[in-house]
């Protein structure tokens, strides 16, 4: 009985580069290839042990980062956000609503010395990146003085000061703010057709661009990084001339994937995702380079080989980066925002102006980043919901009633019921008649109790669009019923927690989603239903936080076959081709596209797989045996079911031409190896 078998090797995941070589690189603005991408949460966890042994004198003591800037997921956030405003002298269709926006009074905004301030106490904390952006920063009258301020800031321990600009004024200002201090420039371009431009961002200026853009290449930013929005039907059939760009100019071209914010009129046809883009560049540069990624990167590097600068995707979409996240942000009125796609904001601003001290500071600042989400709610998550848009991601936070009066929100929290929980969450009770009031630009969830129906939800949406502020999901205890507008209403002010009895099923959220995450109620943790969302909804679970380890799975199948359907696989004498040979390709095949085909199962980089198949003239059977080893989050032992399963369909196709009476047998797993809860091997 002879066995037939192919093999599939890859190389592991390449794990011997250590933490010197990924330093070395972040000093360096030399592209290394490398041939795969290593986790960047543990790149994240050893770079900042190195900054820290770095930022002690001492130099072998290793400082433990601010607990105030280290979330509940262990991520130290050393990189600031700081949007120094909301307006902009462009109006790019993806970021701002054709109207425009509604402007924070200026008196609302921070200064330039509470900017600098608040600047301070972060650094202080361990932030060694501040990113000036906005709205469009040097409309700021002051920002050459802010850079020259946070200048002085390097003592204490910032190293970045870089800023994001359209560049549409960055000719004139750039020899100032370098000379101030600013060494890092993202530049924003997404067209290199000047008409296109004025399409796109519904003003003119492209030359101007342009010009800003030499300008920081003779200033000698190296790499200057070109931000790209990537639209189909707008831009995407430039790709490849951005790219040529890179081939005799210092630039960092990033690719990004659009995303959903209000206004921008995103759908899913619209975005093209990294892998598109990926594709696209590899027709035409079949010998595209990836590079290593710095542990925090927004972008997956890449280049083409002997070019001098190199290119990006920022996959916030598609592939998100949340697990390595070590981003805050500052809003232009003073909120910290932990998180782009959250809408938990807290007003520094006006704790500040009270004068509460510094340690009060940061106890705030620590609560805001214990309570970061783990990741952002995914793709399809953040295109359902209303978010507001790009430009007021930085925005002011007054607060309205449904009958449109505007309230401060200082001035709401006096006025109702606002309780804030031991946990965290915070909760209003209000009637919807007369009185109810609501967070603009936020994203909430309402549970009605009592007889609420539908058109009390379209009330609410009326009465909340066009505020910035949207009812992401609506919860009524009753389907049936009228529509009666005096119901008790629990507003979640966070987008926090609700139960009702449909929620009640699916209690099953790890609460690691930014959106809409619901407690158990009353469960342990065991009885979670790890692959459903508080809405039902299939999630795939998220293994981030997992080691790579070697795994290994082996399943099996059979074909029972009939003995003249045996005799002509046997000798090969079946019609359509060598039925052995199709089937073992036909089941790695498989295993390689395992999470193509079942939904809530992980892309994994699969680094084994053997297919065997073994004829056995007593059963006239086909035993078909596969193994598939990784080194990664997670098993294989579906990547394994589906080879065996795969390869056993095709001896079946390839036979039916002569019988339908095969039987497809005992498929299962043999053994698994390397898992959390140990090795299984079927007795
Ligand atoms: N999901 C997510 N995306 C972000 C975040 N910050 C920036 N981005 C994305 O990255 C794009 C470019 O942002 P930039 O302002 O150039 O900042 P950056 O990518 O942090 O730049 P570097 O510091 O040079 O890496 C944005 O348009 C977003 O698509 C973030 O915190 N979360
Ligand atoms: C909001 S802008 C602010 C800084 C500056 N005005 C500029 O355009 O560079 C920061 C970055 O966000 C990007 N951005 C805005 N809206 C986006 C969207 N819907 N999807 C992806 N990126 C977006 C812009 O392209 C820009 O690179
Ligand atoms: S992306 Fe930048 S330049 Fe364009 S509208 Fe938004 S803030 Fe202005
Ligand atoms: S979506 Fe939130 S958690 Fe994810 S990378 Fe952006 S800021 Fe960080």
């Amino acid at each position: 009985m002879a066995w037939r078998g192919l093999k599939l090797y890859s190389s592991p995941a390449v794990s011997s580069l250590g933490c010197l070589a990924r330093f070395t690189r972040l000093q360096s603005s030399v592209p290394e290839p490398v041939e795969e991408e290593e986790t960047r949460e543990n790149a994240q966890k050893e770079t900042s042990v190195a900054r820290r042994k770095k930022s002690n004198f001492a130099g072998e003591e290793i400082r433990p980062f601010s607990s105030f800037l280290t979330d509940t997921f262990g991520r130290n956030h050393d990189y600031l956000r700081i949007s120094l405003t909301e307006r902009c002298n462009l109006r790019c269709q993806y970021c701002m609503p054709e109207a425009g926006v509604d402007l924070t009074p200026k008196q609302k905004l921070l200064s330039t010395e509470e900017v600098v301030t608040l600047a301070r106490l972060f650094v202080s904390q361990g932030v060694n990146k501040i990113r000036l952006t906005g709205g469009e920063p040097l409309v700021r009258p002051d920002v050459v003085d802010i850079v020259s301020e946070l200048n002085k800031l390097r003592s204490l321990g910032l190293e970045t000061i870089a800023m994001t600009t359209n560049a549409l004024t960055l000719k004139r200002k750039l020899p100032q703010l370098h000379k101030a201090g600013l060494n890092l420039l993202n530049i924003s371009l997404d067209t290199l057709v000047p008409a296109k431009f004025e399409f796109i961002t519904r003003r003119k200026g492209w030359e101007k661009v342009m010009e800003g853009l030499e300008k920081a290449l003779e200033l000698g930013y190296n790499p200057v990084k070109l931000n790209c929005v990537v639209m189909r039907g707008v831009n995407e059939e430039e790709i490849c001339d951005f790219v040529a760009m890179t081939e005799k100019k210092a630039l960092d071209v990033r690719f990004i994937e659009y995303m959903p914010f209000d206004g921008n009129k995103w759908n899913h046809n619209k975005m093209v995702t990294y892998q598109e883009m990926l594709d696209t560049i590899r027709q035409r540069w079949p010998d595209l380079e990836k590079m290593r990624d710095g542990p925090n990167d927004t972008s997956k590097a890449y280049r083409v080989p002997g070019f001098r600068g190199q290119m990006g995707f920022v996959t916030s979409m598609s592939e998100h980066f949340c697990g390595s996240c070590n981003r805050l942000r500052i809003t232009a009125d003073g909120n910290l925002k932990v998180c782009l796609f959250g809408n938990s904001e807290v007003s520094l601003r006006d704790t500040l102006r009270a004068r509460t001290s510094e340690e009060e500071l940061l106890k705030i600042i620590g609560a805001a980043v214990g309570r970061k989400k783990k990741q952002h709610a995914g793709m399809f998550n953040i295109a359902k919901m209303k978010n507001r848009p790009m430009i007021l991601i930085d925005s002011h936070q007054d607060v309205i009633s449904h009958e449109g009066k505007i309230h401060t929100k200082s001035n709401f929290e006096e006025e109702h019921n606002l309780i804030s929980h031991s946990n965290g969450l915070q909760w209003v009770t209000a009637k919807t008649k007369g009185s109810g009031c609501f967070l603009p630009n936020t994203i909430f969830h309402l549970y009605i109790q009592g007889r609420s129906t539908c058109r009390v939800k379209g009330f609410l949406e009326r009465a909340l669009g066009g505020r910035n502020c949207w009812l992401q999901q609506f919860y009524s205890t009753s389907i049936h019923g009228a529509c009666r507008l005096d119901s008790s209403c629990i507003v979640d002010l966070q987008n926090n927690k609700h139960q009702t009895r449909s929620e009640r099923k699916f209690s099953g959220s790890d609460g690691t989603a930014e959106n809409g995450d619901v407690p158990a109620v009353g469960g342990s943790r065991e009885a979670h239903l790890t692959h459903t969302d508080e809405t039902g909804a299939a999630k795939m679970v998220d293994v981030g936080h997992k080691d790579n380890t070697r795994r290994t799975a082996s399943a099996a199948a059979a074909v029972m076959l009939s003995a003249d359907v045996f005799a002509l696989v046997k000798d090969n004498k079946m019609k359509k081709g060598d039925v052995l040979t199709v089937a073992q390709l036909a089941g790695i095949m498989a295993a390689k596209n395992t999470s193509n085909l079942i939904p809530l199962c992980h892309n994994i980089p699969i680094s084994k797989v053997d297919v065997q198949l073994r004829l056995d003239p007593s059963q006239h059977a086909v035993h078909i045996v596969s193994e598939v080893s990784t080194t990664g989050k997670t098993g294989v032992e579906m990547e394994a079911l589906t080879a065996a399963a795969v390869a056993a369909l095709t001896v079946y196709d390839m036979c039916k031409a002569v019988t339908h009476d095969i039987n497809i047998d005992n498929i299962h797993l043999v053994s698994k190896t390397g898992g959390q809860r140990g090795d299984f091997h079927k007795s």
